[in-house]
């Protein structure tokens, strides 16, 4: 099966378009208004007119409570949820039951006992995502760039689906991929030319790396 995809962030329509033309499964818009990828739900929906059918419209949040969640999903129709905050598992499940949307919940990942909450969103989630922990000084949890150290995931049955991210590049995904044997990855700022803008030529460089056979 190939590795699937997941491009983050995008905020216009050449990013969007590199990133259906070369085969992303999956496809974020942030609704986090500190992040530079932020949009508007109406300003979404416009751009998730040109989705096709098949590829998944992911809108991620930070810590949401439910009037945003409501306010988003009138304007914007979604596949699915991304919870990119300090969202307990009592909350995803929350959520899940009611929006009736599928859940992805990141997990940072620093040291071997960040581990454990893998577990726990694994038992409510209908996906993981596995980020690196943001610095305690950051403005954003999630989109900084970092990456962390791979091998903590070496060996590790995960529970669920999930996605590796975290300071992803068209240069180094396919190490990444090799050595987590992640089944998909997630991007944002490395295909960007400044933040909150895609390179189109990053965006089918990182799908064309991440989905080669590995050797
Ligand atoms: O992208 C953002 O602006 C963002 C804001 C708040 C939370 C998460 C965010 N992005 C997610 O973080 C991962 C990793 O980003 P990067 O590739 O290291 O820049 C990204 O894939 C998004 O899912």
């Amino acid at each position: 099966m190939a590795v699937a995809v997941k491009i983050c962030g995008l905020t216009e329509p050449a990013g969007l378009a590199a990133a259906i033309g070369a085969g992303a499964r999956y496809l974020g818009f942030v609704f986090f208004a500190k992040s530079p990828r932020h949009l508007a739900p109406q300003a979404a929906a416009q751009l998730a007119a040109q989705v096709p059918l098949g590829v998944a419209k992911v809108g991620l949040f930070v810590d949401p409570d439910d009037a945003a969640l409501d306010a988003t999903l009138a304007h914007m129709p979604l596949d699915m949820i991304q919870l990119h905050g300090n969202e307990t598992p009592a909350r995803v499940a929350a959520i899940k039951a009611r929006t009736g949307l599928p859940v992805m919940k990141a997990v940072g990942l620093a040291e071997p006992r960040d581990l454990d909450a893998l577990w726990d969103y694994g038992l409510v989630a209908d996906m993981l995502l596995i980020d690196a922990k943001p610095p305690k000084d950051a403005e954003l949890p999630g989109g900084n760039g970092l990456a962390f150290d791979w091998r903590l995931l070496a060996g590790r049955q995960i529970l669920k689906p999930w996605l590796l991210a975290g300071g992803l590049t068209p240069e180094n995904v396919a190490q990444a991929v090799r050595l987590t044997r992640a089944p998909g990855v997630d991007v944002s700022s490395g295909v960007e030319s400044a933040p909150g803008v895609k390179d189109p030529e990053r965006v089918r460089r990182f799908i064309a790396r991440a989905t080669a056979p590995i050797l």
